[in-house]
């Protein structure tokens, strides 16, 4: 990529999230991720282009030096920070801002620094993977939420050992009007290694995506959740789009038959992916990570209670999920555990300020607080270094569990070679795979605080509306909501896809 040569018109809007816009070049396999910030809070934003620079550059460190040596080298691309050319950013902006969701119109890009973060566009296969297929790759985006029950002695709320956070989340999601419909999906499934409760979390993300599941073919995006909340998703549209890679082209199935097989096809490419342990691949069934058996299971999750109690629960060691699983836990006090020490912190910090820098709050991001993060005490000592190693442990387990996998795949011929790519064996055609993590940015210091006033109003707000002894509800509509809900629950074994063993 020549910086001096770059020309609006090679890029186009490819999509965004809270804090970044991006773009992906129409030829190459490029992608540039560009800050936004909210107009209201311009003056929080990086003034110079040299603090932008170097923020861009402190979310390069934090990938390179603290997240893939978590995540695993395989897994994570950490980039280049980049300075473009002042015109060209301006430009991109008008070209792409008709392409925004209006969700996302809150914030503007930041079009006067002219720094970006540039990095592969992982939707497509890196060449190695490709085989000599010309159907496009397609791309499953899951951002899967936090993975387990916290088990923490310091947590005061029962409930927050019963049903997981992005269960509970979804009701005060669906109260303050971010989303019209409940999700059913509950990261606990996906991440409880059993395939049958994957395949369930999967199936309720294709149908209700909110922002946890997007499909791309050939780098665009062709299915995701629709900015108009009301409208169903289009699941036999998807299916059109899936059924070459899925089916032979003879397929004697008409189009209901057919889309059921697809999807089906498709979560099961998907479930072994996920699955796939890169260090020993088609071996993944030789280590296993087990969790304990109470943190496996959220009382909100749909599944059948059998299936819940006696399925197999463990992740093959190094698997994505493996990876990501054990980096959430590294918060292992909950925000309530973490609170004290998050003021002993504080106090410090009012009393030194300088001393902010020697203890890494904002970085740099190298080797010595990786040190920090993977060599704290496990007992508290009473000490200002305990208290900083857990609340870098926290940040880091927040980026995990906001973070995204990018799942790529392409069918391929018989004779193609696999080189760096897995190959997923499933009964059809044969598929080569790439598995990536992304969005792996450092949580500032000061979200914490936050956290813990957000999990507050979550916990609470879950136990009013769900449980009969909280008699604060306070309207028909909260009511109808808990219905809904419960309704829910005694579906448990509503499933209308087809489930083999695989
Ligand atoms: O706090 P959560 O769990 O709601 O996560 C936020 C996400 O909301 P979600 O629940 O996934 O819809 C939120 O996603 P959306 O903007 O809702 O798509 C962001 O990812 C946010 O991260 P950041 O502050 O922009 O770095 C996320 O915030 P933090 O990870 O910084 O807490
Ligand atoms: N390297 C990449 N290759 C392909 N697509 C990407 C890449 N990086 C980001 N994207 C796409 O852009 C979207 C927004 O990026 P990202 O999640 O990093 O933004 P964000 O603002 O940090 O998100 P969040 O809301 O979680 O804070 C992603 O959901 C993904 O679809």
């Amino acid at each position: 990529m020549e910086l001096d040569k770059m020309d609006e018109n090679d890029w186009k809007y490819h999509g965004e999230g809270n804090k970044s816009l991006v773009v992906s070049h129409v030829q190459h396999a490029r992608v540039l991720r560009l800050l936004k910030y909210s107009t209201e809070d311009a003056e929080n934003s990086p003034k110079t282009t040299d603090q932008a620079f170097r923020h861009i550059q402190n979310i390069v460190d934090y990938s390179q030096n603290v997240m893939k040596p978590l995540l695993g080298e395989k897994f994570v691309h950490n980039g280049e920070a980049v300075k473009l050319p002042l015109d060209f950013v301006r430009q991109l902006s008008l070209k792409v801002q008709q392409e925004r969701p209006e969700s996302r119109c809150d914030k503007v890009m930041d079009t006067l620094s002219g720094c970006a973060l540039c990095l592969p566009n992982l939707t497509q296969l890196s060449s190695c993977c490709c085989c000599r297929e010309h159907r496009p790759p397609l791309c499953i985006e899951i951002k899967p939420k936090c993975g387990f029950l916290p088990a923490s002695r310091h947590i005061t709320k029962d409930i927050k050992r019963k049903v997981c956070r992005f269960c509970m989340h979804q009701h005060f999601k669906l109260a303050n009007g971010k989303w019209k419909r409940l999700s059913r999906y509950c990261p606990l499934d996906l991440f409880s290694g059993n395939k049958q409760r994957m395949s369930l979390a999967i199936k309720n993300l294709i149908e209700e995506p909110q922002n946890n599941f997007n499909i791309f073919k050939g780098g665009e995006c062709i299915y995701s959740c629709n900015d108009d909340a009301d409208v169903l998703q289009d699941l036999d549209e998807l299916a059109q789009h899936l059924r070459p890679y899925f089916l032979p082209s003879g397929s004697l199935l008409n189009r209901q038959q057919s889309s059921k097989v697809v999807l089906h096809e498709l979560i099961q490419v998907i479930v072994s992916a996920l699955l796939s342990s890169w260090d020993c691949p088609r071996s993944g069934q030789l280590r296993k990570t087990h969790l304990s058996e109470g943190r496996v299971t959220c009382e909100a999750s749909l599944l059948h209670r059998d299936l819940l109690r006696n399925g197999n629960h463990c992740l093959p060691k190094d698997c994505v999920l493996d990876k990501i699983l054990g980096t959430q836990m590294l918060d292992n006090l909950d925000i309530e555990g973490l609170s004290p020490l998050l003021k002993r912190v504080e106090q410090h910090l009012q009393m030194f300020p300088k001393e902010r820098c020697r203890l890494q709050m904002d970085g740099p991001y190298n080797a010595s607080f990786l040190e920090k993060v993977q060599n704290c005490p496990a007992e508290d000592d009473g000490s200002l270094e305990y208290a900083v190693g857990k609340v870098h442990q926290y940040r880091v387990a927040m980026t995990a569990k906001d973070c995204s996998i990018m799942v790529a795949i392409a069918t391929c011929g018989e004779d193609d070679g696999l080189d760096q790519s897995l190959e997923i064996q499933t009964t059809k055609p044969r598929f080569t795979c790439s598995v990536s993590i992304l969005d792996l940015d450092p949580k500032p210091y000061e979200s914490i605080s936050h956290q813990s006033r957000l999990d507050s109003k979550i916990v609470n707000h879950y136990l009013r509306r769900t449980q009969p002894n909280n008699q604060e509800l306070d309207n028909l509509e909260e009511l109808a909501n808990q219905s809904l809900f419960l309704g829910r629950d005694r579906d448990g074994e509503d499933c209308t896809l087809v489930f083999h063993p695989v």
